[in-house]
């Protein structure tokens, strides 16, 4: 297998076949549903939270809300449904969480997504935490990982995961490399591409990308989604705490398994870093559209499908976490 990450690879140009760069469309429709375009805030407690999730779901953009407030996903899917808008919530896998699946199945609502969230995916509890929702929920386009093989992107979806998430160890906040030894940090695109090829249904390219560029690449190996921490944890309406230094404005961004998020010491695998202010979520959702425009642009097509053929090169540089 090729090793390879975001920053080793160029995409090179094909013609380019529209007028202007507005004509080409980024819009994907993913479980079932369209979304603008193929990206998806992480869900972590410093990147989303109830009031922009209802406010991504309002503006046709894929959201999923986090887990680290469980007796909130219960009112959050009454609502959204009556809103009608999409539900996409995260679990465990911990006993408590099939109790919260008999919860929705009893009051009849159904989430449109369900996203099982545990750093090592490949393993039994997730497994039977699939079969359990979609015993209950068979409606609900259920999201498993994360994972870092194509064993384990096989084995989730044989147990009739809709989606995997590909990504152990490659995220701003992660330090799983450095406290297991194990992990897709360094070469989460070449993962993205493994996995994808002995996949049949969609990826979730998830952690790494450290410029907007790196969703095209992500595209390119294969990924349908791409889920992003750092670059939305710095908004106005990102949930983590504002920080003044020197006059500068930061963000707190988290990890799920930092000591922060957790409460305590055990099985710390995550940090707490600051990152720069970014103002309006909504510029960067824009940004995020224009430049994947051009990418179609310069791939010489006018939808995503363009990006997936395109020629690239390998330039070499660092195996860093995408720094
Ligand atoms: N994408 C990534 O690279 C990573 C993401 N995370 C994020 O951090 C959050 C916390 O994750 P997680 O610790 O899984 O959640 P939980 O603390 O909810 O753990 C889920 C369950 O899996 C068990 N478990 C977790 N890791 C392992 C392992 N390596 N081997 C065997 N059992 C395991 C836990 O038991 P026990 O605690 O007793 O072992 C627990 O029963 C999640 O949001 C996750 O996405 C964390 C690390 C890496
Ligand atoms: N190893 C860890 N990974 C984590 C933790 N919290 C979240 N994550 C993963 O990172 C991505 C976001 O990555 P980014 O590079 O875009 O910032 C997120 O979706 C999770 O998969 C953690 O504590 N440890």
């Amino acid at each position: 297998m090729e090793i390879f990450d975001y920053e080793d690879v160029q995409l090179i140009p094909n013609k380019c076949l529209i007028e202007s760069r507005s004509q080409a469309d980024p819009s994907i429709t993913f479980g079932g549903h369209h979304f603008k375009i193929p990206v998806v805030p992480a869900n972590m407690a410093t990147v989303i939270d109830e009031q922009l999730a209802t406010w991504m779901a309002e503006h046709d953009y894929f959201y999923i809300m986090h887990r680290f407030e469980p007796e909130t996903r219960l009112p959050f899917v009454r609502k959204m449904a009556k809103k009608h808008l999409i539900s996409s919530i995260s679990v465990g896998v911990k006993p408590n969480e099939k109790q919260f699946i008999d919860d929705l199945t009893s009051e009849k609502l159904t989430p449109d997504f369900i996203t099982i969230d545990v750093a090592h995916g490949h393993a039994n509890s997730v497994i039977e935490m699939i079969h359990y929702i979609k015993k209950r929920l068979p409606k609900t386009f259920v999201i498993a990982g994360n994972v870092a093989t194509p064993d384990a992107v096989r084995e989730l979806e044989d147990a009739g995961a809709d989606a995997t998430k590909v990504g152990v160890g490659p995220g701003k906040v992660c330090i799983t490399k450095l406290k297991t030894g194990f992990g897709t940090g360094g070469w989460q695109l070449a993962a993205v591409r493994w996995c994808a090829k002995a996949a049949r249904k969609p990826i979730i390219a998830d952690g790494g990308i450290r410029h907007n560029g790196d969703i095209a690449k992500s595209i390119r190996f294969g990924a349908s989604m791409v889920m992003i921490g750092s670059l939305f944890a710095g908004h106005r309406q990102s949930p983590g705490h504002d920080i003044m230094i020197n006059h500068r404005h930061f963000k707190q961004y988290y990890g799920s398994a930092s000591e922060n998020q957790k409460g305590g010491r055990k099985n710390v695998e995550g940090k707490d870093i600051l990152v720069d202010y970014r103002g309006e979520i909504s510029d960067t959702l824009t940004e995020m559209t224009e430049d994947l425009q051009s990418s179609i642009s310069y791939a010489g097509g006018s939808d995503l499908m363009a990006l997936k053929t395109v020629d690239y090169v390998i330039v070499r540089n660092t195996i860093t976490n995408g720094d």
